[in-house]
């Protein structure tokens, strides 16, 4: 087997997924990063990391926090923006600048995000297909960004029917990706991780954020 640390990474430029969906690999450097994996841990120390637990009564595989002034939350099985911890009962920290500064260079949208959805995956965690479609009609003219830091995920993505076609790609550390436009509401999810792969975060692990307009 090859070594994985020889394959380079692809060039840093713009990749369109689908139509809508800006994939900039490499956007922040490997300083950037790590600013914003520290940043992160401030976010959980305030706002523990919870484990949802969908309509079905499952908890999902993947830990979420939140930072802004709302959170995604599942509350008694319905999905939900709130402005409080469901176990603190405390509002949500600040989103971090840096976090900001990501939105504010690639949304192409004039206010800031209401909420930055913080996903920590682990070993074995995945995101089932979905589409990000809680925040309210209103708020669906505005993507949604998504940064990644620590290990590399199978992301794939479709389009509005579930059952429709969809493509996978890698999604690394340092990738952003704007789902805007006919990607809005694109069925999306994370197949896999590649646990370890990455050498961002101590002990292994994925974390995605994503940053949303909300006027539900
Ligand atoms: O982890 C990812 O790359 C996607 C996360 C996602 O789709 C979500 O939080 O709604
Ligand atoms: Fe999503």
């Amino acid at each position: 087997m090859s070594d994985p640390k020889l394959i380079p990474d692809p060039p840093a430029g713009k990749e369109e997924l689908a139509p809508g969906a800006i994939l900039r690999r490499g956007f922040l450097d490997r300083a950037a990063q790590a600013a914003m994996a520290d940043a992160l841990r401030d976010v959980a120390a305030e706002a523990p990391l919870l484990r949802p637990v969908t309509a079905w009564g499952r908890p999902m595989s993947v830990r979420m926090t939140a930072a802004g002034r709302l959170g995604w939350v599942i509350e008694r099985g319905r999905y939900a923006y709130s402005p409080r911890h469901p176990e603190t009962g405390r509002r949500w920290p600040p989103i971090p600048e840096p976090v900001l500064a990501v939105w504010r260079a690639v949304s192409g949208w004039p206010e800031p995000p209401d909420c930055c959805l913080v996903n920590w995956y682990g070993e074995g965690a995945r995101m089932g297909l979905h589409r990000d479609a809680d925040e309210g009609e209103a708020a669906f003219a505005a993507p949604v960004v998504s940064i990644s830091l620590g290990d590399p995920a199978r992301f794939r993505i479709g389009g509005t029917e579930r059952r429709g076609p969809t493509r996978s790609t890698i999604l690394r550390s340092g990738d952003v990706l704007a789902m805007g436009g006919a990607s809005r509401l694109a069925y999306h999810g994370v197949d896999r991780i590649l646990f370890g792969e990455g050498d961002l975060l101590p002990g292994g692990g994925r974390l995605n954020l994503t940053l949303r307009v909300v006027r539900a």
